[in-house]
């Protein structure tokens, strides 16, 4: 089993506009960690620097400073050459990230042998059909020769969790993995997923705008705000007694069946104030400071 701990992350891109340069933090100060059974939610709207996080954790991205740690059990490193076997990302979009040219079975066939987890064609033709199974694609014989095009969505998803544990991940980044679903099948993805991290015992990120979802999925919610962590804590007490005004703001944007109308409105809420807020630790049950540099979210070169 493998755990991740992620200490002061930041990342920085700079921007370019003719001659004048602008240096935009993508992340700011980051840390959290990801243990083998947990799933942490990363919530934020659009922007806020989940993705970028994500990107970090794949090797994807390189941060601009702070550090990555992946452990195997016995707190020994995860060497380099196994960093990818160990950690993989179910995207977003399962319509792109298929490649349309190639059978289901060879998406995760490929996995597989480049990573030597199987022995013979037979092998791998029969772990294959056991991982299609395992994410509920059956027959898998009938569907393993098929293309991306011949499954509705919620398959192509479940072909790209497949895709991701085939090679024995232990960390899993769920980057919106059902936002571009059809809201009928995404409660089944996510239970899945849900099935696969209990069984095994996964360490998972799961990045969302949902904080709906988030609760109901995860152990932990960590708030991001502009790159910035801004409340973090287990997932009821987030929910249930959001401290953080930008918390509140998600909160309140969410559909909420016992709460008639939508908040659309963000009258009520100081964007400035949030700026220059600290974070709010549910586990620590108290306000800490935010981290330096933090009010600098954008500067001139
Ligand atoms: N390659 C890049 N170059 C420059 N800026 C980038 C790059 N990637 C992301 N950004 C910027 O970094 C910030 C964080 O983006 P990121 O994609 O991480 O946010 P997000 O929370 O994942 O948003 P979304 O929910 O829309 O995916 C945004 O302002 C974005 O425009």
């Amino acid at each position: 089993m493998t755990s991740v701990k992620i200490t002061d992350l930041v990342k920085d891109y700079t921007l370019r506009s003719g001659l004048k340069r602008t240096r935009l933090r993508a992340v700011d100060h980051v840390s959290l960690e990801l243990t083998p059974g947990r799933t942490v939610a990363l919530v934020g709207e659009s922007g806020s620097g989940k993705s970028t996080i994500a990107k970090i954790l794949t090797r994807m991205e390189r941060p601009t400073s702070g550090t990555v740690e992946v452990r195997l059990d016995d707190g020994t490193p995860v060497p380099n050459g196994h960093y990818r076997r160990e950690v993989q990302m179910v995207f977003q979009d399962p319509f792109a990230s298929l490649n349309p040219f190639h059978s289901i079975e060879h998406h995760i066939a490929r996995p597989l042998k480049i990573h030597g987890r199987t022995q013979s064609q037979e092998d791998t033709r029969a772990r294959v059909l056991e991982m299609l199974e395992r994410v509920n694609l059956t027959p898998a014989e009938a569907i393993a020769p098929r293309r991306p095009h011949e499954l509705s969505g919620g398959q192509r998803q479940r072909v790209a969790i497949a895709r991701a544990l085939a090679p024995g991940a232990q960390v899993l980044i769920a980057d919106e993995p059902v936002s571009m679903l059809d809201v009928s099948i995404r409660l089944g993805v996510l239970n899945l997923l849900g099935r696969l991290q209990r069984e095994d015992q996964l360490a998972v990120l799961y990045i969302t705008h949902d904080l709906a979802t988030a609760r109901h999925f995860s152990d932990e919610i960590v708030v991001l705000y502009r790159g910035r962590v801004v409340e973090r804590g287990p997932s009821d007490a987030v929910i249930l007694d959001p401290h953080h005004d930008y918390t509140k703001l998600l909160a309140l944007a969410a559909p909420d069946p016992e709460r008639p109308g939508r908040v659309t409105s963000e009258a009520a809420v100081d964007r400035k104030a949030i700026d220059n807020s600290t974070c709010y630790d549910h586990f620590a049950g108290e306000w800490r400071e935010a981290a330096a540099g933090a009010k600098a979210a954008v500067s001139a070169d």
